[in-house]
């Protein structure tokens, strides 16, 4: 309890801060009282019948709050002036047109009429029309710049952040978010040198910054705990697993909530009442979202909408006021990008064992006391670039793509977007199928195809003959693949022990070393071992069966939807699928030029010190059971120059979602094969699509040049 005297202090303390803020309002209302008035008389210039006092006020205090709705994005009121009466004339007085959806008309008839004008300040505002036209919208950017003073009396646990509207506000028709959870929305406190630069018609997220009276940097600190409470039932979240491993404050369990509230009673129209968004994370890395409307709940007739419409809807109108060209743009990948946008953000600020330097990126090391959430922003995706990119006219930022990086030479197309238009394309030529280089010898001919080898007396799909044929002995006289495609459970979870968990046998050590003889054909070190690997054999020309035989998989060629992306790991281009993957699909084949180890390594010399991905794979499957291979005879990958769509998959350590696996198709030995992408489990849509290079990151001889790996996995062999 309180003594008496304190309370009174408290008390006179409020009403004495609530007197300052009250002069605050009034002074600025007085600031804008001249052009309100003119404003409103204006608006009434034609009015006949005499002008009532309540509708002088109410129209007064309507063209207010759209003045403080493009304040909020750095116009001056002066020139919104004219937009807004020509709006007002056109909507023949309808204020609700113009207050809609955050007073999008007339922002965008602003911007509009800024578009028309000529000179420089017409090709900034181009620029900013098609980089920043989305964050016109007010509801948008307060996302990013808002933080509510309510946030003040939450409890430190929670650390909910929910937007509200100041008193002030509190009259003005404004859904607004606050994107705030803390961790995503940090940024080094420092000035902005291009703010000084800029073009003075160049709104930006940072005029709107300065106008806030709060922003996110004030209020976010790294070094605080993380935030972490029990999603109880008020965030509907509260499923078992969520609320077990939730009211915990190891860190692992994040509850954010993106809130909107608006002054409901002042508000006459539902859909600016309430609303949030409730983001929580478990321990075990899995992301839900929850979206709160329940001003749509207090609806009459409610009935629960059909969410794929909704999205459906929400694509429709983000396509077409982003103007995103990204033709893959929907806002199932969007969720999915804020998803794994939050677990990255997590991951990265998650405190490191021993206080090691965390990796961000492909090469940056940096200390996690330096770590600025502009590196944050750097590895993550572009719902959290935005906030930092877009700040002046000339940091361009759209998303470029390519229609079909195969230029048709595959049954599918294949696009590539870069959603950071930044980067630029990838040189390479694609090949759909594997060429010679130079050297490497090889020969495809049906004479060296022994009757034992084929299946020539076979016709139409030999999967579906009593006894399998010849084809199936290399696989134990049982095909490799289902009826469906997929490869057989037991086949898929052989290669994958092999490959994961080696034993010591599964190793062979060869005599005379291909790649330590390519190094130094004098003195080779002894061989460091190559991986036994089982093999597919596909029925070939000189088998019977048809084309569309259930044992020719690979050879028929990539099937499934690819798309190649720019990663925000700083891993560089990635592959990912845009459609759900049944656990053992062919993806696609490894292709590239066909090099010996020796041409490999001549290569690799040449392009030391150069800094750049490499794209080698050994064919080595087979080098143990020979005891001298000759040089043409150990052969190699290399995707370099030339290759198919497989140079883009990344590396992950142990549990990428592809295996590699060796596919015998046009020759009986094993010097040449072919190197086929298999899913090792059900694969989502959008899924960037991995696998374990086996690479040692030790082991700085290896043909693929180390690289700092930020897979990301959980058993990553690259933690140092
Ligand atoms: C076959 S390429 C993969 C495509 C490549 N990212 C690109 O942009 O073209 C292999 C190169 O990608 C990069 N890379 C692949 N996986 C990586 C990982 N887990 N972490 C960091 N870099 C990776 C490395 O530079 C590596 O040399």
């Amino acid at each position: 309890m309180l003594p008496y005297y304190a309370c009174n202090a408290v008390v006179l303390c409020l009403i004495f801060l609530d007197v300052i803020v009250y002069g605050l309002v009034l002074m600025e209302d007085k600031s804008d009282d001249k052009l309100m008035d003119l404003l409103v008389s204006h608006i009434f210039e034609k009015h006949v019948s005499p002008l009532s006092s309540e509708l002088f006020m109410a129209t007064r205090k309507r063209a207010c709050c759209a003045f403080k709705a493009t304040r909020a994005l750095g116009i001056q009121d002066e020139e919104v002036k004219p937009v807004l009466l020509n709006l007002l004339k056109l909507f023949h007085m309808n204020w609700e047109l113009i207050e809609a959806e955050d007073y999008r008309a007339l922002i965008d008839a602003y911007f509009e009429s800024k578009e028309s004008k000529s000179g420089s300040d017409e090709k900034c505002l181009m620029e900013h029309s098609v980089h920043e036209r989305p964050s016109k919208r007010p509801h948008l950017k307060q996302q990013e710049v808002q933080i509510s003073s309510s946030t003040d009396s939450l409890s430190p646990v929670e650390k909910v952040i929910s937007s509200s509207m100041s008193p002030k506000d509190s009259t003005c028709k404004r859904a607004s978010f606050a994107f705030s959870s803390e961790r995503l929305t940090v940024e080094p406190r420092r000035s902005h040198p291009q703010k000084e630069k800029m073009p003075p018609n160049c709104h930006t997220r940072e005029h709107i910054k300065t106008k806030t009276k709060e922003s996110v940097s004030d209020k976010a600190d790294f070094a605080e705990p993380p935030a972490a409470f029990h999603p109880g039932n008020d965030c509907g979240l509260g499923s078992e697993a969520w609320s077990r491993v939730g009211g915990s404050t190891n860190g692992n369990n994040l509850v954010t909530r993106l809130g909107s509230q608006c002054d409901a009673s002042s508000s006459k129209d539902r859909r600016y009442c309430n609303s949030n968004v409730l983001i929580a994370s478990s321990a075990s890395g899995e992301v839900k979202i929850s979206l709160n409307c329940d001003s749509a709940v207090r609806c009459q007739n409610f009935k629960v909408p059909d969410f794929n419409s909704i999205l459906k809807y929400l694509e429709d109108k983000y396509l077409m006021t982003h103007k995103l060209v990204t033709p893959e743009f929907s806002m199932k990948t969007l969720f999915e990008d804020l998803c794994e946008c939050y677990v990255q953000a997590v991951q990265l600020h998650d405190p490191l064992p021993n206080n090691k330097a965390m990796r961000i990126g492909n090469s940056n090391v940096v200390d996690r006391k330096s770590t600025s959430s502009f590196r944050l922003s750097h590895s993550c995706n572009n719902l959290l670039k935005a906030k930092h990119k877009a700040t002046a006219c000339d940091q361009k930022r759209s998303v470029r793509s390519l229609n079909d990086i195969t230029k048709g030479a595959e049954n599918v197309k294949i696009s590539l977007v870069d959603e950071t238009g930044k980067e630029d394309f990838p040189k390479f030529i694609y090949i759909p199928q594997n060429i010679i280089y130079q050297n490497a010898y090889l020969i495809f001919s049906l004479a060296r195809i022994a009757d034992v080898d084929c299946c020539s007396s076979c016709s139409g799909d030999c999967l579906s003959s009593r006894i399998p044929c010849a084809c199936a002995r290399e696989t134990g006289g049982e095909f490799a693949y289902t009826p469906k495609g997929l490869l057989k459970d037991d086949f898929l979870t052989a290669c994958v022990c092999m490959r994961r968990a080696p034993k010591k046998d599964h190793f062979v050590y060869c005599q005379d070393c291909p790649l330590e003889k390519s190094k130094n054909e004098y003195l080779p070190e002894p061989c460091k071992g190559h991986l036994l690997r089982k093999f597919i054999k596909e029925c070939w020309r000189k088998c019977g069966c048809h084309m569309t035989c259930g044992n020719r998989v690979v050879q028929r060629g990539i099937t499934c939807n690819l798309q190649v992306f720019m990663t925000h790991q700083g891993k560089g281009w990635g592959l990912r699928t845009l459609q759900d993957l049944a656990k053992g699909s062919f993806v696609c084949e490894y292709v590239g030029e066909i090099l010996t180890n020796t041409e490999l390594y001549e290569r690799n010399i040449q392009n030391r010190g150069i800094n750049r991905h490499t794209y080698p794979v050994t064919l080595d499957a087979d080098w143990g059971s020979e005891k001298v291979l000759r040089d043409e005879e150990a052969l190699c990958l290399d995707a370099t120059f030339s290759g198919n769509v497989a140079r883009f998959i990344n590396h992950r350590c142990h549990d990428g979602n592809l295996i590699d696996i060796p596919v015998e198709v046009e020759t009986p030995d094993r010097h040449y094969y072919h190197l086929a992408f298999f899913t090792t489990r059900d694969v989502t849509a959008s899924e960037e699509l991995t696998w374990d290079y086996g690479i040692d990151f030790d082991d700085h001889d290896h043909p693929i040049k180390a690289f700092r790996c930020s897979c990301g996995s959980a058993y990553c062999r690259d933690i140092k």
